[in-house]
C-alpha cells in the first residue's frame, strides 16, 4: 500500500511543528526521513500513525484519507514503533508480540493456530524467540526495541512506520532490521539519523529541515555534501561503497 503525506501541516501549543509536507511513497517503497533534531520528522511520522491528528492536510492511505478509517481498520494496515514506548506493564515478550494480532481482532477471542506461527515468525524476525517468556521490564534496550520491533511483523502490515528503530540496536541486529526493511514488500517509512545506514537502506531520502521538506530523491541526489552542509551545518567527505557504489559519508571531527 502507498503512504501520502497531501500538504500535511501540524500546528501544537502555538507553534507550526510541520508544514505543508507533500511526501508521497510507492507501495513496497522504503522511504527515509532525514534531518536535524526538531525538523518534524517524529511529528510526520505520528500523524500517519494517529497519535497526532492534522491541522491541515492529511494522510492518505492508497488514496484514502486515514482520518476517514476507524482505527482498528488503519492499525490493520499500518504498523508503527515510535522513537520511544514507555511500557510500564510487566507482560512476557510473547504477550506483548500477540498484542500485534489486536487490530485483526473481533472481541477476545484467543490466537488461531496460524496467528501464532505469525507470532513465532515475528519473533524470528526480530531475534528474541529465546527471550519468549522475560518479563518486558527485565531486558535491556536493545532486546526491548526488538519485543516492538516483533510486534509490529506481528501486525502483519502493509505499512511500517519507524522511527529511529536502529537506536539501541547492535550493529549486527541494525543489519539484520535494515536487511529485511530493504528485501520485504512492505512499504517503509522511517526516520533514521545514521545518513549512512539511510543509503543503504532507503529507495529515497525526504530531507527535512524547521518542519518543511528541503529535498526528496534518491540517496545519491540527496547525499550531496552541499545539501548535507544545508541541512546539517556540516561538510561531509562522500565517498561510493566499493561494492554497491552508494554514496557514504566521512566526518572531519
Ligand atoms: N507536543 C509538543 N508540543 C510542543 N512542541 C512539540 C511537541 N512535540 C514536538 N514539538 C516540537 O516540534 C518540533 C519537531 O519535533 P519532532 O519530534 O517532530 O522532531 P524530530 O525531527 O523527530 O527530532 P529528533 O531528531 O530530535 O527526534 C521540535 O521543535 C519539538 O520541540
Amino acid at each position: 500500500m502507498s503512504i501520502t503525506l497531501d500538504d500535511l501541516s501540524v500546528h501544537l501549543a502555538g507553534a507550526e511543528l510541520v508544514r505543508d509536507l507533500n511526501i508521497e511513497t510507492a507501495e513496497g517503497e522504503v522511504l527515509g526521513l532525514v534531518g536535524p533534531n526538531g525538523s518534524g520528522k517524529s511529528t510526520a511520522l505520528r500523524c500517519v500513525y494517529r497519535a497526532l491528528r492534522p491541522s491541515r492536510g492529511a494522510v492518505l492511505l492508497d488514496g484514502a484519507d486515514i482520518s476517514t478509517l476507524a482505527t482498528r481498520e488503519s492499525a490493520r494496515h499500518i504498523a508503527a514503533v515510535p522513537q520511544e514506548s514507555s511500557n510500564d506493564l510487566d507482560f512476557t515478550v510473547a504477550e506483548i508480540v500477540e498484542l500485534g494480532r489486536f487490530p485483526h481482532h473481533r472481541g477476545n477471542q484467543p490466537l488461531t493456530i496460524e496467528e501464532r506461527a505469525v507470532c513465532e515468525e515475528a519473533m524470528h524476525r526480530a531475534d528474541v524467540v529465546h527471550l519468549a517468556d522475560r518479563g518486558v521490564l527485565s531486558l535491556s534496550g536493545g532486546e526491548r526495541q526488538r519485543v516492538l520491533l516483533a510486534r509490529a511483523f506481528a501486525q502483519q502490515p502493509r505499512v511500517l512506520v519507524l522511527d529511529e528503530p536502529t537506536n539501541h540496536l547492535d550493529i549486527h541486529h541494525q543489519i539484520q532490521l535494515l536487511r529485511q526493511l530493504r528485501t520485504d514488500s512492505t512499504t517503509g517509512l522511517i526516520a533514521m539519523h545514521d545518513l549512512n545506514l539511510a543509503a543503504a537502506t532507503c529507495d529515497r531520502l525526504a530531507v527535512l529541515a524547521n518542519g518543511m521538506v528541503l529535498h526528496i530523491g534518491t540517496p545519491t541526489e540527496v547525499l550531496t555534501p552541499e545539501l548535507i552542509n544545508e541541512a546539517f551545518g556540516v561538510a561531509p567527505s562522500i565517498v561510493r561503497h566499493p561494492r554497491t557504489g552508494i554514496p557514504q559519508l566521512h566526518y572531519d571531527i
